[in-house]
């Protein structure tokens, strides 16, 4: 069902996505989703300064990643420059904005003065227009800035969807300077601008914004905009309780990919993270959409908490199909030079141990013994593989040279073994491992065995017997 919701997610791209930005998206792209509307994705780049193409695509790489997919943009705010100018000079013709001429040193000293008095610094009006007012002759040579002419009285308020009504004093508010003198547009001015053009219904943003929103609606509606709807989500905090950003104990979306959790994993976590649906801790995507309000979003600050992203990952990895997973490992492999093609069939091995890991590093960690010449630790060798451990093993591979290669057939070789040379199951199948694979601990050996397959066996167990 199509519906009128355009939510959008905007991020600055002065470095990766990082968690709390992700979490904000997705509730953004989650919300777009439940009511069969439209998510845009806008890259707020004005501050050249720290903005980088890197970061752009780092952007984009973790949202790909996380599967949130935009209906409409990238759109750029740098390549909309024109259209805010345009905007200006509507405003500056309508009375709504006016140059101001105000040096920034004038401008230090008006507030020095003012904090003499004990005064709240702030702009004192002097450039703005007022009916019967004179104002003073423009200062040869220099550039103005334009201020929006905010209203003096009343107040400006709205219904924000977490926090409950917000009411701010208009008297609070300055002029605002929404285009410098070099005629940029500054961050508050280009917002208006876009959630205006863009037809944004709901603002989804972090609550470090609730500063802005009152300027903003001040904004949409001298430019007799329809104003959105608000709804400021909750900060992600760190483990040291201040707020996750780029320049603070974040770490990259993409960190997680390298670190082997699924991105399943990660927006079930980031989907509880804030937000609930009584108890249920575990939802498939699909299950999060369809439940998803902004009813149930806690106001106040949520904490990251690794353990319980490692559980949801060991939780997904176990549920996840063994296509899947292999596909996972097979990308791990490549990335460390191991060839997955000279193993045997990844899905067969990652079955074998899906439900022994904690992550996807940990899986690919396993299935790359299956692929590699494997050099056991010296100590390993000197423990297991001593002469009596030999003997059992040579006439062990013996057996396994015409036996059927099947996990019932092997188990019987090894059995045979242990009665001809009287040892207890560990005395055989702990060498056998340390041979094949290298370690002294793996899933069932004769499971082992059998994916791992008989040319393989064989020739691993040849360098000690
Ligand atoms: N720790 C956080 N928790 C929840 N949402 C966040 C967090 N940090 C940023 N956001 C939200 O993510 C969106 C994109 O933010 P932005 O790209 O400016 O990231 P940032 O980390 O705040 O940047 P910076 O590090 O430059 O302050 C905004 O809606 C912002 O409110």
């Amino acid at each position: 069902m199509a519906s009128n919701v355009r939510t959008r997610f905007a991020p600055s791209p002065t470095g990766y996505l990082h968690i709390g930005g992700a979490r904000t998206a997705l509730f953004s792209w989650a919300f777009a989703r439940r009511h069969g509307g439209t998510f845009i994705l806008r890259i707020e780049d004005t501050d050249v300064a720290r903005s980088t193409p890197e970061a752009v695509q780092a952007i984009l790489d973790g949202m790909a990643w996380l599967g949130l997919d935009a209906d409409e943009g990238p759109f750029y705010q740098m390549q909309r420059m024109d259209r805010y100018k345009e905007v200006i000079q509507q405003m500056l013709a309508a009375g709504t904005a006016y140059h101001c001429y105000t040096s920034p040193e004038e401008l230090d000293r008006i507030r020095e003065e003012q904090r003499a008095r004990g005064e709240k610094p702030r702009y004192d009006g002097r450039w703005r227009p007022e009916p019967g007012k004179v104002l003073p002759t423009p200062p040869e040579g220099v550039k103005p800035v334009v201020r929006f002419r905010n209203a003096a009285e009343g107040v400006v308020a709205w219904d924000d969807l977490v926090k409950g009504r917000i009411e701010i004093a208009n008297a609070e508010l300055d002029d605002l300077v929404i285009a410098r003198a070099d005629g940029t547009p500054t961050y508050n001015f280009c917002v208006v601008v876009d959630d205006l053009d863009m037809g944004i219904t709901h603002v989804i943003r972090g609550d470090d914004h609730v500063n802005n929103t009152p300027r903003q609606i001040n904004i949409l509606q001298a430019l007799g905009a329809q104003v959105p709807l608000y709804a400021h989500l909750s900060m992600i905090l760190g483990d040291d309780g201040t707020k996750l950003s780029k320049r603070h104990g974040a770490v990259s979306v993409m960190q997680y990919d390298d670190e082997g959790y699924l991105p399943e994993a990660v927006v079930n976590y980031l989907g509880r993270l804030g937000w609930s649906h009584g108890d249920d801790e575990i939802f498939s995507r699909e299950q999060f959409v369809e439940w998803f309000d902004l009813d149930h979003i806690t106001p106040s600050a949520a904490q990251f908490n690794t353990e319980k992203l490692n559980w949801l990952n060991a939780h997904y990895i176990k549920q996840a199909d063994n296509a899947h997973l292999a596909a996972e490992v097979s990308r791990r492999l490549a990335r460390r030079g191991v060839d997955p093609e000279t193993g045997p069939e990844l899905e067969s091995v990652v079955a074998l141990y899906k439900e022994r890991v904690a992550n996807l590093n940990e899986l690919a960690d396993s299935v790359e013994l299956y692929c590699v010449e494997v050099h056991p630790a010296p100590e390993l060798i000197a423990q297991h593989l001593g002469e009596a451990a030999r003997i059992a093993l040579a006439s062990l591979k013996a057996r396994f040279e015409s036996a059927p290669w099947e996990k019932a057939a092997l188990n019987q070789a090894i059995k045979d073994t242990m009665a001809e040379h009287g040892l207890k199951m560990p005395q055989v199948a702990i060498p056998l491992r340390v041979a094949t694979l290298g370690v002294a601990q793996t899933p069932a050996i004769d499971a082992v065995l059998e994916v791992l397959g008989r040319d393989r066996v064989l020739a691993r167990m040849a360098r000690y017997v």
